[in-house]
Formats: structure tokens, sequence, C-alpha cells
């Protein structure tokens, strides 16, 4: 049966490392994986992407954008992909846009559970692991890999909210939500990761 797993984090937690040994460790059993990821995961969603992660605008603005790549890439990747039985990993999806939207840009929650309900009523992961870990080994870990965009260059407060809000998300849906302390070593996650996919198999 289809699976919806999504990855969670502020920027530098890790996801992007855990997704490829996740989609290693699920392809293995021979499930059919599509990997993806938002802002993004269609044509329009990656243009989209580009605009959110590098231009300043109004928090709405941001908001009615991250949903519209989301509404797009729903449309277009994530529900054929459920339908014909195939299991989906999808680095971000609205959890992010409750961190970063609310959390640190203090948008109105409720408005974002309203831009929810308008784009996905029905759906949401039957899975997420959320990549906990404190801003200073975050950004130790960004500086040393890459350029930062406009979220990664953005202060302490704006993280801790961030941060503050995905924990908040997770004991609000603790029936999907696994919280992982991404200050382990990579390791260690992936003896975790692994007893949790094994569970859920
Ligand atoms: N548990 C860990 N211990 C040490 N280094 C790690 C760990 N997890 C990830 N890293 C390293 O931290 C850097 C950032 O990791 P990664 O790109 O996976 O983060 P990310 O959460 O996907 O970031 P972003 O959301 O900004 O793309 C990489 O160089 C990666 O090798
Ligand atoms: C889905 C989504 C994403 N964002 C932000 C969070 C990150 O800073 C970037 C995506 O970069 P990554 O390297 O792929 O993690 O976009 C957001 O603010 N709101 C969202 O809904």
């Amino acid at each position: 049966m289809s699976k919806f797993i999504t990855f969670e984090g502020i920027d530098g937690a890790g996801k992007s490392t855990h997704i490829a040994f996740v989609s290693d460790y699920i392809q293995q059993r021979g499930i059919e994986l599509v990997s993806s990821r938002e802002p993004g995961g269609t044509p329009l969603g990656e243009k989209l992407r580009e605009i959110v992660l590098h231009e300043k605008m109004h928090l709405e603005t941001e908001a009615l954008l991250v949903f519209a790549s989301r509404r797009e890439h729903i449309a277009q990747v994530i529900e054929p992909a459920l339908a014909r039985g195939a299991w989906v990993i999808s680095d971000r999806f609205t959890d992010s846009s409750f961190a970063y939207q609310g959390g640190g840009r203090g948008m109105s929650l409720a408005k974002l559970e309203m831009l929810e309900q308008w784009v996905h009523p029905a759906l949401q992961p039957d899975l997420t692991f959320l990549f906990d870990v404190p801003l200073e080994v975050a950004r130790a870990r960004l500086d040393a890999t890459r350029a930062l965009d406009k979220f990664e260059q953005e202060k302490a407060d704006f993280f801790a909210a961030t941060r503050g809000e995905y924990l908040r998300r997770a004991a609000q849906f603790p029936q999907r939500f696994h919280v992982i302390d991404s200050t382990q070593s990579i390791a260690e996650i992936q003896l975790q990761l692994a007893a949790i996919l094994d569970a859920f198999f």
C-alpha cells in the first residue's frame, strides 16, 4: 500500500543526508519510490522555488507561493504516485510552512490552516521525520558546505521560532511525527531510521 513520508527540520539539520539513506532502504525492498521536494518538485514548482528562496516579499505572498508550488506538486507528482501504489518521499511539506512562515515569520497559524484545508483537505503524511538540531550545529554544518540562501541567512531568533513551531506540531501530531536528535552521528541516526521503517513496512 502506498505511503507518503516527509522530511522536516531547520536548514542544515541533515534532511538531504538521511533522505538518501531512507530512499535506498525502501527501494531495497522492491518498493516503487518517488522522491521529491518542496518548494519545487515540478517544473512550475522549481521556478517558484527560485523566487521564494531568493526574492524578498511580504510574508503572506511567501506563504501563497509555497502553497501554489504545493498544489502543483500534489496534482502532478504526489497524488498520481500514491494512486498507483508507489511510496512518496518529500523533502519538506506543509509542516515547513507552519514552521517557517508561521513560527519564523509570525504569520497567523489560522490563515495557514485555511490554506492547508484549501490545498490538501484530505492528504497528510503517513510518517514525518523531524530532524531536530540546535541552530549553532546546523549553521556550522551549512557554513562548511555552501553559499546561504534567503532563509539560511536569517538570524538566530527566526530559527528558534521555526524550531519551536516544528516541536509544537510534533507534539500535536505524535502519531505521524518521529523527532530525531540530529546531533547524533549519521550512523546512529541511520540505525534509528531503520528501526522506525522496519516497524512501518
Ligand atoms: N548527523 C550529522 N553529523 C555530522 N554532519 C552531518 C550530520 N547530518 C548531516 N551532516 C552534514 O551537514 C551538512 C548539511 O546536511 P544536509 O545537506 O543533509 O542538511 P539539510 O537539512 O538537507 O539542509 P537544507 O535543508 O538546508 O538543504 C552536510 O555536509 C552533511 O554531510
Ligand atoms: C516547503 C517550504 C520551504 N520553506 C523554506 C525552508 C528552506 O529554507 C527552503 C527550502 O530549502 P531546502 O534546502 O530544500 O530545505 O524553503 C518555507 O519557508 N516554507 C515552505 O513551505
